[in-house]
């Protein structure tokens, strides 16, 4: 049985469709990258999942529990550090993990998750309202871990959080998988992502665009590698002859300066030992990987130029 399963899953808000027709399957273990810029859609289909918004068409499964009618069997398996959370102000960051702990009826110590999302134990005693927005956050994330869910879902958990925070909320991903969880991390910055997920569904104006590994994006946009080469005169071939080699694409020539995309990077030393065969010298080259982020943005161009479906009567 899947972790999150959806058919067709829409939810419109007057002429907006915030999320549309979305089928998704996030597999059990899995730690599962939901990407997307701002307004994608992704807080929207979070919040159905959870049943705190119903969807207008199709359904929404969590661990085979339907999320209309069986949400509070959803709720019990599910841990959750939502987009936009509220603390109660005038109560210290220890009672909060006191309160959840009672709540799910679970028998975590309040000192092991302090010390888990590293809030120290002053810190802990002072009122919520007084946090800052890391804190706070840490906070939430520890209450999310309270019972051991069997799954997580974090909704943009970087969110305020200093690099010590972000390595720390990988850490207890990575543990949380590793006890058997099922994580569901929604953001819009890849690289936040990158390091920790199994595989990616990328959400843009509420369709789910894409869902893959993260190699498979790499291969699917065919850019890997850009090649910089200088030579020292022209080379008795063509622009089209580098072309026609396998793993090139997209040469172009600037004077002394050749520029061509490799899908694979080894593909370098055959391209130099054609350039010298065709009697010039390479003085000089230097490699550059596409970053996942441009491959990211790339996607969502990609998408936002594809004209809208015609729709029949
Ligand atoms: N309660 C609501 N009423 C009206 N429109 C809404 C409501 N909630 C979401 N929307 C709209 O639905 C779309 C998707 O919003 P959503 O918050 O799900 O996106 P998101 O991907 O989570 O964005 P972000 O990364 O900014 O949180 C947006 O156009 C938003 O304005």
């Amino acid at each position: 049985m899947a972790a999150i399963e959806t058919d067709a899953l829409t939810r419109r808000y007057g002429e907006v469709v915030a999320v549309d027709s979305v089928d998704l399957t996030v597999e059990q273990g899995e730690v599962f990258g939901f990407l997307g810029p701002n307004g994608a859609g992704k807080s929207t289909l979070i919040n159905m999942l959870l049943d705190y918004t119903p969807p207008t068409s199709g359904e929404a499964r969590v661990f085979g529990h339907r999320t209309r009618g069986e949400a509070v069997a959803i709720r019990e398996r599910v841990g959750v550090l939502p987009d936009a959370y509220k603390l109660y102000e005038r109560l210290s960051g220890r009672r909060h993990l006191e309160f959840v702990v009672q709540a799910r009826q679970a028998d975590d110590d309040p000192d092991d998750i302090l010390d888990r999302v590293g809030l120290d134990p002053e810190d802990a005693e002072r009122n919520a309202g007084d946090y800052s927005k890391g804190m706070a956050q840490r906070l939430v994330l520890g209450m999310a871990l309270i019972g051991e869910p069997d799954l997580l879902i974090l909704d943009e958990p970087s969110t305020g959080l200093d690099p010590n925070g972000i390595r720390l909320m990988r850490d207890i991903i990575r543990e949380e998988v590793d006890r058997g969880a099922t994580v569901f991390f929604s953001s819009h910055i890849l690289g936040q992502v990158e390091a920790v997920c199994d595989r990616v569904g990328i959400m843009n104006e509420g369709r789910l665009i894409e869902v893959a590994t993260l190699d498979e994006i790499r291969d699917t946009i065919g850019v890997g590698t850009t090649l910089h080469v200088t030579v020292d005169q022209q080379p008795d071939l063509t622009l089209s002859d580098l072309e026609a080699m396998d793993d090139v694409s997209n040469v172009r020539a600037d004077g002394p300066e050749l520029t061509m995309n490799l899908s694979d990077s080894t593909a370098k030393a055959k391209v130099i030992n054609r350039l010298e065969e065709g009697g010039a010298t390479v003085v000089d080259f230097e490699t550059a990987e596409s970053s996942l982020e441009e491959l990211f943005a790339e996607l969502i161009d990609e998408d936002a130029d594809e004209p809208e479906p015609e729709v029949s009567a």
